[in-house]
Protein backbone atom coordinates (compact mmCIF):
# COMPACT_ATOMS: atom_id res chain seq x y z
CA UNK A 1 0.00 0.00 0.00
CA UNK A 2 1.35 3.30 -0.85
CA UNK A 3 0.51 7.01 0.59
CA UNK A 4 -1.79 7.74 -2.82
CA UNK A 5 -3.57 4.49 -1.87
CA UNK A 6 -4.28 4.29 1.85
CA UNK A 7 -7.18 2.16 1.50
CA UNK A 8 -10.86 2.50 3.91
CA UNK A 9 -8.18 1.15 6.88
CA UNK A 10 -6.22 4.16 7.20
CA UNK A 11 -7.54 8.09 8.24
CA UNK A 12 -4.24 9.77 7.17
CA UNK A 13 -0.66 9.90 6.48
CA UNK A 14 0.61 11.57 9.37
CA UNK A 15 4.64 11.19 8.45
CA UNK A 16 5.23 10.39 4.97
CA UNK A 17 8.05 8.27 4.09
CA UNK A 18 10.60 10.83 3.01
CA UNK A 19 9.90 12.57 6.05
CA UNK A 20 10.45 9.43 8.07
CA UNK A 21 13.96 8.48 6.24
CA UNK A 22 15.40 12.12 6.48
CA UNK A 23 14.78 11.88 10.45
CA UNK A 24 16.42 8.48 10.62
CA UNK A 25 19.67 10.40 8.85
CA UNK A 26 19.45 13.18 11.39
CA UNK A 27 19.37 10.75 14.31
CA UNK A 28 22.29 8.61 12.93
CA UNK A 29 24.18 12.18 12.68
CA UNK A 30 23.78 12.92 16.23
CA UNK A 31 24.48 9.19 17.66
CA UNK A 32 27.36 9.00 15.12
CA UNK A 33 28.84 12.12 16.96
CA UNK A 34 28.09 11.11 20.23
CA UNK A 35 29.10 7.55 20.07
CA UNK A 36 32.55 8.21 17.60
CA UNK A 37 35.40 5.77 19.62
CA UNK A 38 32.95 4.21 21.57
CA UNK A 39 31.66 0.17 21.20
CA UNK A 40 28.09 1.08 20.53
CA UNK A 41 25.50 -1.56 21.30
CA UNK A 42 21.91 -1.00 19.66
CA UNK A 43 19.34 -3.09 21.52
CA UNK A 44 15.81 -2.94 19.58
CA UNK A 45 12.90 -3.71 21.01
CA UNK A 46 10.44 -6.02 19.08
CA UNK A 47 8.67 -6.46 17.38
CA UNK A 48 7.54 -2.33 16.52
CA UNK A 49 11.38 -1.21 16.20
CA UNK A 50 12.09 -3.60 13.66
CA UNK A 51 11.81 -1.10 10.78
CA UNK A 52 13.16 2.10 12.91
CA UNK A 53 16.58 -0.34 14.04
CA UNK A 54 17.35 -1.61 10.67
CA UNK A 55 17.43 1.64 8.74
CA UNK A 56 18.97 3.24 11.51
CA UNK A 57 21.64 1.01 11.79
CA UNK A 58 22.49 1.39 8.13
CA UNK A 59 22.73 4.92 8.24
CA UNK A 60 25.19 4.98 11.21
CA UNK A 61 29.05 5.43 10.73
CA UNK A 62 29.37 4.05 13.72
CA UNK A 63 30.55 0.38 14.21
CA UNK A 64 27.18 -1.24 16.15
CA UNK A 65 26.19 -4.30 17.53
CA UNK A 66 22.56 -5.19 17.56
CA UNK A 67 20.54 -7.49 20.19
CA UNK A 68 16.92 -7.62 20.76
CA UNK A 69 14.24 -7.33 23.67
CA UNK A 70 10.67 -8.76 23.53
CA UNK A 71 8.86 -7.58 26.31
CA UNK A 72 4.84 -7.77 27.06
CA UNK A 73 2.62 -5.83 29.11
CA UNK A 74 0.39 -8.36 31.63
CA UNK A 75 -2.34 -7.94 34.20
CA UNK A 76 -4.48 -5.91 33.25
CA UNK A 77 -4.83 -7.05 29.84
CA UNK A 78 -3.76 -3.73 28.23
CA UNK A 79 0.10 -2.90 27.35
CA UNK A 80 0.20 0.33 29.45
CA UNK A 81 -0.45 -1.57 32.60
CA UNK A 82 3.12 -0.33 33.14
CA UNK A 83 3.62 -4.23 34.71
CA UNK A 84 5.68 -5.98 31.70
CA UNK A 85 7.34 -9.22 31.45
CA UNK A 86 10.11 -10.28 29.36
CA UNK A 87 8.73 -12.55 26.33
CA UNK A 88 12.83 -12.38 24.60
CA UNK A 89 15.74 -11.29 26.70
CA UNK A 90 18.77 -10.07 25.54
CA UNK A 91 21.92 -12.57 24.13
CA UNK A 92 24.54 -10.36 25.36
CA UNK A 93 26.01 -9.55 28.38
CA UNK A 94 25.57 -5.66 28.73
CA UNK A 95 27.72 -4.85 31.66
CA UNK A 96 30.14 -2.07 30.88
CA UNK A 97 28.71 -1.90 26.78
CA UNK A 98 27.53 1.72 25.91
CA UNK A 99 23.61 0.65 25.16
CA UNK A 100 21.45 2.53 23.25
CA UNK A 101 17.80 1.03 23.39
CA UNK A 102 16.12 1.94 19.49
CA UNK A 103 12.19 2.18 20.19
CA UNK A 104 9.51 3.30 17.42
CA UNK A 105 7.10 5.14 19.93
CA UNK A 106 6.81 6.46 23.17
CA UNK A 107 2.98 6.31 24.57
CA UNK A 108 2.42 6.15 27.90
CA UNK A 109 6.20 5.72 28.60
CA UNK A 110 5.66 2.77 31.16
CA UNK A 111 7.41 0.03 28.63
CA UNK A 112 10.47 1.97 28.50
CA UNK A 113 10.35 3.39 32.40
CA UNK A 114 10.50 -0.70 33.19
CA UNK A 115 12.77 -1.48 30.24
CA UNK A 116 15.34 1.47 31.34
CA UNK A 117 15.66 0.18 35.11
CA UNK A 118 15.64 -3.41 33.88
CA UNK A 119 18.96 -2.69 32.15
CA UNK A 120 20.05 -0.32 34.19
CA UNK A 121 20.51 -2.85 36.41
CA UNK A 122 23.07 -4.73 34.48
CA UNK A 123 25.24 -1.77 34.87
CA UNK A 124 26.53 -0.80 31.48
CA UNK A 125 28.95 1.69 31.04
CA UNK A 126 25.90 4.07 29.26
CA UNK A 127 22.28 3.36 28.60
CA UNK A 128 20.12 6.13 26.42
CA UNK A 129 17.43 6.40 24.43
CA UNK A 130 16.47 6.38 21.03
CA UNK A 131 12.60 6.70 19.94
CA UNK A 132 11.07 7.58 16.13
CA UNK A 133 7.70 8.82 17.90
CA UNK A 134 6.75 10.41 21.41
CA UNK A 135 3.02 11.50 22.65
CA UNK A 136 3.55 14.20 24.97
CA UNK A 137 -0.02 14.58 25.72
CA UNK A 138 -0.19 10.80 26.55
CA UNK A 139 2.94 10.62 28.49
CA UNK A 140 2.37 8.95 32.45
CA UNK A 141 6.02 9.14 33.23
CA UNK A 142 8.96 11.10 32.23
CA UNK A 143 11.59 9.79 30.21
CA UNK A 144 14.77 11.24 29.56
CA UNK A 145 14.96 10.11 24.93
CA UNK A 146 18.32 11.57 23.95
CA UNK A 147 17.44 11.20 20.68
CA UNK A 148 13.62 11.81 19.48
CA UNK A 149 12.38 11.53 15.80
CA UNK A 150 8.83 13.40 16.32
CA UNK A 151 6.29 14.18 18.89
CA UNK A 152 3.05 13.53 17.42
CA UNK A 153 -0.70 14.00 18.45
CA UNK A 154 -2.32 11.42 20.71
CA UNK A 155 -4.01 9.37 18.11
CA UNK A 156 -3.11 5.64 17.53
CA UNK A 157 -0.70 5.76 14.52
CA UNK A 158 0.36 2.93 12.46
CA UNK A 159 2.81 1.98 10.07
CA UNK A 160 6.64 1.70 9.74
CA UNK A 161 6.59 -0.88 12.23
CA UNK A 162 3.76 0.04 14.21
CA UNK A 163 0.86 -2.48 13.89
CA UNK A 164 -3.01 -2.53 14.85
CA UNK A 165 -3.56 -6.05 15.35
CA UNK A 166 -0.46 -7.39 13.45
CA UNK A 167 -1.16 -5.37 10.26
CA UNK A 168 -0.02 -2.49 8.75
CA UNK A 169 3.63 -2.73 10.50
CA UNK A 170 5.38 -2.95 6.94
CA UNK A 171 3.59 0.76 5.40
CA UNK A 172 7.02 2.58 4.43
CA UNK A 173 4.86 5.68 6.50
CA UNK A 174 3.08 6.32 9.25
CA UNK A 175 -0.44 6.75 9.40
CA UNK A 176 -3.65 7.19 11.47
CA UNK A 177 -5.94 4.41 11.81
CA UNK A 178 -9.48 5.12 10.53
CA UNK A 179 -11.94 5.04 13.59
CA UNK A 180 -14.14 2.50 12.18
CA UNK A 181 -11.17 0.13 12.56
CA UNK A 182 -9.44 1.00 15.46
CA UNK A 183 -12.86 1.60 17.64
CA UNK A 184 -11.36 1.60 21.58
CA UNK A 185 -8.75 -0.61 20.95
CA UNK A 186 -5.18 -0.29 22.94
CA UNK A 187 -2.63 -1.99 20.70
O1 LIG B 1 4.83 3.85 26.09
P1 LIG B 1 3.94 2.66 26.16
O2 LIG B 1 2.50 3.04 26.45
O3 LIG B 1 4.44 1.63 27.10
O4 LIG B 1 3.85 2.03 24.69
C1 LIG B 1 4.98 1.86 23.88
C2 LIG B 1 5.19 0.42 23.54
O5 LIG B 1 4.05 -0.06 22.83
C3 LIG B 1 4.50 -0.64 21.60
O6 LIG B 1 4.77 -1.99 21.72
P2 LIG B 1 3.62 -3.09 21.73
O7 LIG B 1 3.34 -3.51 23.16
O8 LIG B 1 2.45 -2.62 20.93
O9 LIG B 1 4.32 -4.34 21.03
P3 LIG B 1 4.87 -4.49 19.53
O10 LIG B 1 6.05 -3.55 19.41
O11 LIG B 1 5.28 -5.92 19.44
O12 LIG B 1 3.76 -4.13 18.59
C4 LIG B 1 5.79 0.10 21.29
O13 LIG B 1 6.61 -0.66 20.44
C5 LIG B 1 6.40 0.31 22.63
O14 LIG B 1 7.22 -0.76 23.03
N1 LIG C 1 0.40 0.55 16.65
C1 LIG C 1 0.56 1.28 17.77
N2 LIG C 1 1.08 0.73 18.85
C2 LIG C 1 1.23 1.54 19.93
N3 LIG C 1 1.74 1.25 21.14
C3 LIG C 1 1.66 2.37 21.88
N4 LIG C 1 1.12 3.39 21.16
C4 LIG C 1 0.84 2.88 19.94
C5 LIG C 1 0.28 3.45 18.77
O1 LIG C 1 -0.10 4.63 18.66
N5 LIG C 1 0.16 2.60 17.70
Amino acid sequence: MDEKDLGADLAKVLIPEDRLQAKVRELAAQIDDDYAGRDLLLVGVLKGAVMIMADLARELHTPASMDWMAVSSYGSGTKSSGVVRILKDLDTDILDRHVLIVEDIIDSGLTLSWLMSNLRSRRPASLEICALMRKPEAVRTEIDCRYLGFDIPNEFVVGYGLDYAERYRNLPFVGTLAPHVYGGASD
